[in-house]
């Protein structure tokens, strides 16, 4: 049975590292957390996602751009097409093109096709509004997070480190109870994605495994030295990134070494994001893809002021928070409640981004 105002909001993301679209069921009313339900995961095929990574960096309008459109809202539909009982729909869409300063950003497929085709209500473009208004329009999980940090019962400064293609990290403070007041959030840099592409590159196969290979390998420190003095690491947030993240050379290197020394990069971006934090969280809870490259886990670990662990202890879902923060961002549109903030996207006020599309 549902609680009083609580909806069943089904959530999607297909993250910058392309491997494809999750999807969860979130009981929400946009502010507390009522309960977890079903999830789904739909991977993109070779060819959807050699269309995808054909239209990175395109805006709307143009062919590839649309070709990516037709891929995003076909998997979507396909994928959401296996939930029932849903009363409003939160659509992501896939990251295209990220440009903040030049005031764009661009998140392929059409909310309103999508909910045509699958009779529900749909919030989608979460970021251009916030983007248009001079934020960042990215990251928007931390309204989320402040809201698991709330429902887990955390009683201080909690943190949250995504692992995808991108890592961004929010730091917030559940006895605030305005997320809007309470949370500090930014993009801190490169997570997965150049581990990824150098294993495609370099080795023929789409991952370092768990870190297999970075685990026998050194960090290069000259090469990671040159790395961390990029600006990008002491610009104060709000800050957003993405594939366009600086990452190291790792040229000439063996590929032990290579993943090694670029997972210490990432594992310095998350350090370095600590500088910015207005205290040190009790602990930080990592959430994405990259939490189950144990070398990477380990260096955050080492490099980190405070205990560092997976979602998964706090009993939440590591693989679906993304899903679900726009699932509980949906909700917040739906009502008229922000989503984003000075300290999360930099925009001046706080903003509700999103469009609702009836079908
Ligand atoms: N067992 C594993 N070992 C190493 N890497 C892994 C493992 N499982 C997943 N990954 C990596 O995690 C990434 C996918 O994670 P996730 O789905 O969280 O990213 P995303 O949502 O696409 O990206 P972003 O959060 O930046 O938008 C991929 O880069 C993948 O290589
Ligand atoms: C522009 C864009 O799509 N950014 C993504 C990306 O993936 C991780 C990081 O870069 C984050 O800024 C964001 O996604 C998460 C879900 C967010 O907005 O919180």
């Amino acid at each position: 049975m549902k609680k009083a105002g609580m909806q069943r909001v089904l959530g999607t993301m297909s993250g910058t590292s392309l491997d494809g679209v999750d999807a969860a069921v979130l009981l929400t009313d946009g502010v507390e957390i009522g309960g977890f339900g079903e999830t789904a995961y739909r991977p993109y095929s070779d060819d959807e996602r050699d269309i995808l990574r054909a239209a990175l960096g395109s805006w709307p309008g143009s062919a590839l751009a649309e070709a990516a459109a037709e891929v995003v809202e076909l998997a979507h539909a396909e994928l959401l097409a296996k939930f029932r009982d849903i009363d409003l729909v939160g659509f992501h869409g896939q990251t295209l093109a990220h440009d903040p300063g030049g005031r764009g950003t661009h998140q392929a497929g059409s909310g309103q096709d999508l909910a045509q085709a699958l009779g529900w209500p749909v919030v989608w473009d979460f970021r251009s509004t916030d983007v248009r208004l001079g934020g960042q329009g990215a990251p928007l999980a931390p309204f989320y997070h402040h809201a698991l940090a709330r429902f887990i019962g955390a009683d201080g400064p909690l943190g949250f480190l995504n692992l995808g293609g991108v890592s961004n990290v929010t730091w917030c403070d559940p006895r605030i109870p305005a997320p809007d007041h309470a949370c500090l959030a930014f993009d801190c840099g490169p997570a997965n994605a150049p581990m990824d592409d150098y294993c495609a590159t370099h080795l023929g196969c789409p991952r370092d495994e768990n870190g297999s290979r970075a685990a026998r390998g050194v960090p290069e420190a000259a090469r990671l030295e040159a790395y961390v003095a990029h600006p990008f690491f002491r610009r104060i947030p709000p800050k957003s990134l993405d594939r366009a993240a600086p990452v190291p050379d790792v040229q000439g290197l063996s590929p032990e070494d290579a993943l090694a020394t670029l997972a210490a990069a990432c594992a310095a971006g998350v350090s370095l994001a600590f500088e910015h934090f207005p205290e040190p969280p009790a602990r930080l809870l990592v959430c994405g893809g990259g939490r189950h490259n144990a070398t990477l886990m380990a260096m955050i670990t080492a490099g980190c002021d405070c205990p560092v662990a997976p979602v998964e202890t706090a009993g939440l879902d590591g693989d679906m928070i993304e899903a679900q923060a726009f699932a509980y961002l949906a909700a917040r549109v739906a009502r008229g409640l922000p989503t984003s903030a000075p300290g999360t996207t930099g925009v001046a006020a706080p903003v509700g981004g999103g469009t609702l599309s009836r079908p």
